[in-house]
């Protein structure tokens, strides 16, 4: 068959999106799970961290799927959201629309350039859970807000949540930054264990100053990334219920492949969401002919750059400026 998809990052973090609906594509799920396990690898494939599938919704303007790189689903992406949002406004000529996604339907909406001209988009983060039960993570406790779990760390303190994807959070110092330490704790959560068993994405925050943190993540079924946008979101959230940042006001969230910013919001019936406003960048689009039996097997036959790398790199020099002042060169 022949495969038409766009090369796209939120953040530099990395997706192929596939539009199932105008190229009538009818997968098995199976077949996403192979396209994402081939086309994902970096020494094999194209290389992304993951794959956008965008579907018809009968209640929305669209909807998405997500695979990570390792094949498996998950139930949000904030990054990912944002590339999805800009193809269906742009498909449909929109500048607001809703996209229906595993567990929520989310607004998304076309926002001024982050930086430059850069395409920007702003989506909900929703809904949150502080329940473990949701998470889900097996301890004695409901929640974990800022306390140790001594399996993990003796050290580090740690809040767990679902947005509705599962993080668990530490605010550490510059040091543990560049330590392993982050690196030992998400190959022990994402291994088999009985505390996640369901694996748990695994950020570690380092504040800046008012108004500004730093984020790394490791990603639950794909290992670091350059950024996460349902983890930074949730970092957000986090900081604020620590007093360390304002509800209602913007966060600028630095990362290693650029920065967003995060409002983080409360309704009225006392329920968090957040607004992730960042950049959703389309690297090229092209078009492979394929088996999906054997995916690993493509040949490209077409391959249209985009340029919009140019302009995002400013971005990027801006960020890293930050980070590398405020992160790497305090060590
Ligand atoms: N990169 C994403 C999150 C993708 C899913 C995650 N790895 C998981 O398994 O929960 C984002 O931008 O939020």
């Amino acid at each position: 068959m022949k495969l038409n998809f766009i090369k796209c990052h939120g953040s530099g973090n990395d997706f192929l999106l596939i539009d199932e609906v105008s190229n009538h594509y009818t997968f098995t799920e199976e077949e996403r799970q192979n396209l994402s396990l081939s086309l994902c690898d970096r020494q094999t494939g194209i290389g992304a961290d993951g794959i956008l599938f965008v579907m018809d919704s009968r209640h929305c303007d669209a909807k998405m799927r997500v695979f990570n790189a390792d094949g498996s689903e998950a139930s949000m992406c904030g990054n990912g959201l944002r590339c999805v949002g800009r193809y269906v406004c742009e498909l449909f000529d929109k500048e607001n629309i809703i996209i229906e996604t595993m567990k929520a339907d989310l607004k998304v909406a076309s926002a001024p350039a982050i930086f430059d001209d850069i395409p920007t988009y702003n989506v909900e983060i929703s809904p949150v859970y502080f329940d473990l039960d949701q998470v889900p993570m097996n301890m004695d406790h409901t929640q974990v807000i800022n306390q140790k779990i001594p399996e993990i760390s003796n050290r580090l303190q740690f809040t767990v949540l679902a947005v509705p994807n599962p993080h668990l959070i530490s605010i550490v110092n510059a040091e543990t930054i560049i330590s392993n330490e982050q690196k030992m704790i998400s190959e022990t959560v994402n291994g088999p264990n009985n505390l996640f068993p369901d694996g748990v994405n695994v950020s570690f925050v380092h504040r800046l100053g008012e108004g500004a943190i730093y984020v790394r993540t490791f990603e639950r079924g794909v290992g670091f990334t350059n950024a996460c946008g349902t983890a930074m979101s949730a970092s957000s959230l986090v900081t604020c219920l620590l007093g360390h940042n304002r509800l209602d006001e913007e966060i600028e969230v630095y990362n290693n492949g650029g920065k967003v910013r995060v409002v983080v919001r409360q309704g009225s019936a006392g329920h968090y969401y957040m607004e992730l406003i960042g950049n959703a960048t389309y690297m090229f689009e092209a078009e492979f002919e394929l088996s999906l039996s054997q995916p690993e097997l493509f040949e490209v036959l077409s391959h249209t750059e985009f340029n919009e790398e140019a302009a995002y790199g400013l971005l990027q020099k801006h960020a890293k400026k930050v980070v590398d002042s405020k992160v790497f060169t305090k060590v």
